[in-house]
């Protein structure tokens, strides 16, 4: 795996944070947990490099965990941190919120001093000043008195309580008011007098100190994932860094001569390159950062020069064609390293896995039709950014639901992942329903687009009655 030392140096224009807690994955993933086999894994293979046989996709996807272990852990910037698991225990180091202070804005009193205060008859006190969030001294308040306080401001000594601007007359003798006016534009509303129209009880409208954490309290816990809440929390506290494990860095490259980026006119036998975007999306979601790196044309020299000026900043290097059995399949041609192998699974089914240069970066290459280059990226890809950043769910989630359309024909011992749009179940009801989006043509790029799940059928089973159950991988 290569060093994470030069991580915060090397976020090209395309990186961003994408996020989700736990770690390794256990068996619950689309296929992972079968039985495995020997004599499979991606290295000291010798002859059983089997291109003949088909791999399932469980013994593919354990291959693919198997070689991977959690990054290291370093120390990020907060906002860097964001959706990464906290590898330290953090304690509270000085209590929330650190003083007495009024959630209310309005005027901080002597409980004794406004008990019998009613609209008809007003408590009047003589307004000592103001205290306003960020006063570093608070006059004190003495019998009679009241200081004009904010919200967030510090209680001053003397005072027990704060009632609310709305009891009051803001200071203007005119009956209770509804706010008060802006110091700037009436600075003598912090002195004068103020009728107080109502009691109020010791502590009322005061956040005491300690009252969120005390000093010493575990804050969070090793193994948290960093929301936005932990974030606000680390950031109360005062840390402006924490120790997490990484996102991983994950370089996506597609192949194919026929490759015009998004914005260029495709002309005569060209197409746009719609994976590298569909994958570093897909790894952005996942919780990686990813580069772009954008379509190598189909020389193998090219290639894998590309590939090893990637090595330093990659965790994960992902191709998307260039697999298959064609006369130009240059990322077969070009990483001699790689193992290629055929699964039983449709779309997806040439794939391959191994470890590159001299940090042994994993290297996912994945078949180029977009439809299988992003199921494939779902099946392997997601659970590896998820086992490298030490954090659960690894998986997409699998439901159980009723497919009232049915399958009319899936392929025999390849387990199909068929688009779905996926209802979930309403009050009354068990299951939700999946129904089939468009075909199993893997160009089906605007079927994908209108899909939420993918429909799983299994090796041996060739149709799906109309209303059966059927296992289904949710993908938002
Ligand atoms: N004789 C055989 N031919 C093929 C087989 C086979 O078993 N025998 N397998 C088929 C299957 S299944 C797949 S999947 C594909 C995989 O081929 P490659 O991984 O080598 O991918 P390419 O040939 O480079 O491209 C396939 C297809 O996808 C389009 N493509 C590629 N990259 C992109 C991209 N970045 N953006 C948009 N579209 C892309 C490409 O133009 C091709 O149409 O092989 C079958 N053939
Ligand atoms: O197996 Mo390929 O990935 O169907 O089109």
């Amino acid at each position: 795996m290569s060093s994470t030392a030069a991580r915060a140096t090397d976020q090209g224009p395309d990186h961003e944070p994408g996020s989700g807690p736990g770690p390794r994955p256990g068996s619950s993933g689309p296929g992972r947990g079968e039985d495995r086999g020997g004599g499979r894994g991606s290295e000291g293979r010798g002859e059983s490099r089997g291109a003949d046989r088909f791999w399932t996709v469980a013994e593919h996807l354990d291959d693919i965990l198997d070689h991977l272990h959690p990054l290291d852990p370093i120390e990020l910037q907060l906002l860097e941190a964001q959706g990464c698991v906290l590898v330290e225990d953090v304690t509270v180091p000085t209590a929330l919120p650190p003083f007495d202070n009024s959630s209310m804005d309005g005027y901080a009193v002597r409980t004794a001093d406004i008990a019998a205060a009613t609209e008809d008859y007003p408590a009047v006190l003589t307004v000592i000043g103001d205290i306003a969030a960020g006063s570093e001294t608070a006059p004190a308040v003495a019998p009679g008195e009241a200081a004009r306080i904010m919200t967030g401001a510090p209680l001053p000594p003397g005072a027990q309580a704060v009632v609310p601007v709305e009891w009051t007359d803001g200071g203007l003798g005119r009956g209770p008011v509804t706010a008060m006016p802006a110091h700037s534009e009436v600075p003598e509303g912090a002195s004068g007098r103020v009728r107080v129209y109502r009691p109020a009880t010791t502590g009322q409208h005061v956040r005491p100190r300690g009252c969120d954490a005390r000093a010493g309290e575990l804050a969070l816990s090793a193994g948290t994932v960093l929301g936005a809440p932990q974030i606000g929390l680390l950031a109360a506290l005062g840390r402006a860094t924490v120790r997490v494990r990484p996102r991983p860095r994950v370089v996506v490259l597609s192949t194919g001569s026929e490759l015009v980026q998004p914005g260029q006119e495709a002309g005569p036998g060209r197409i746009h390159d719609s994976n590298s975007f569909q994958l570093t999306a897909a790894a952005r979601d996942a919780g990686a950062i990813a580069f772009r790196v954008g379509a190598v044309a189909d020389d193998a020299g090219t290639l894998r020069a590309t590939v090893e000026d990637q090595l330093s900043r990659a965790d994960i290097v992902v191709t998307s064609g260039g697999v298959s059995v064609g006369a130009y399949d240059v990322v077969k041609e070009a990483m001699r390293e790689i193992d290629f192998r055929k699964l039983a699974m449709q779309p997806g089914k040439p794939q391959g896995f191994g470890r590159v240069g001299p940090d042994r970066v994993p290297f996912i290459a994945l078949p180029g039709n977009p439809v299988s280059s992003y199921v494939s990226f779902e099946l392997f890809v997601r659970p590896a950014i998820r086992t490298l950043m030490g954090t659960g769910p690894v998986h997409r989630p699998i439901v159980r639901a009723r497919c009232p359309e049915g399958v009319a024909s899936s392929p025999r011992g390849r387990r199909q992942f068929l688009r779905g749009w996926y209802d979930p179940p309403g009050m009354d009801a068990d299951t939700g329903l999946v129904t089939p989006v468009g075909g199993a043509g893997s160009h089906l790029i605007t079927a994908l687009a209108h899909a939420n799940a993918l429909i799983v059928v299994p090796e041996e089973t060739t149709e799906v009655a109309a209303g059966a159950e059927v296992d289904v991988v949710l993908l938002t």
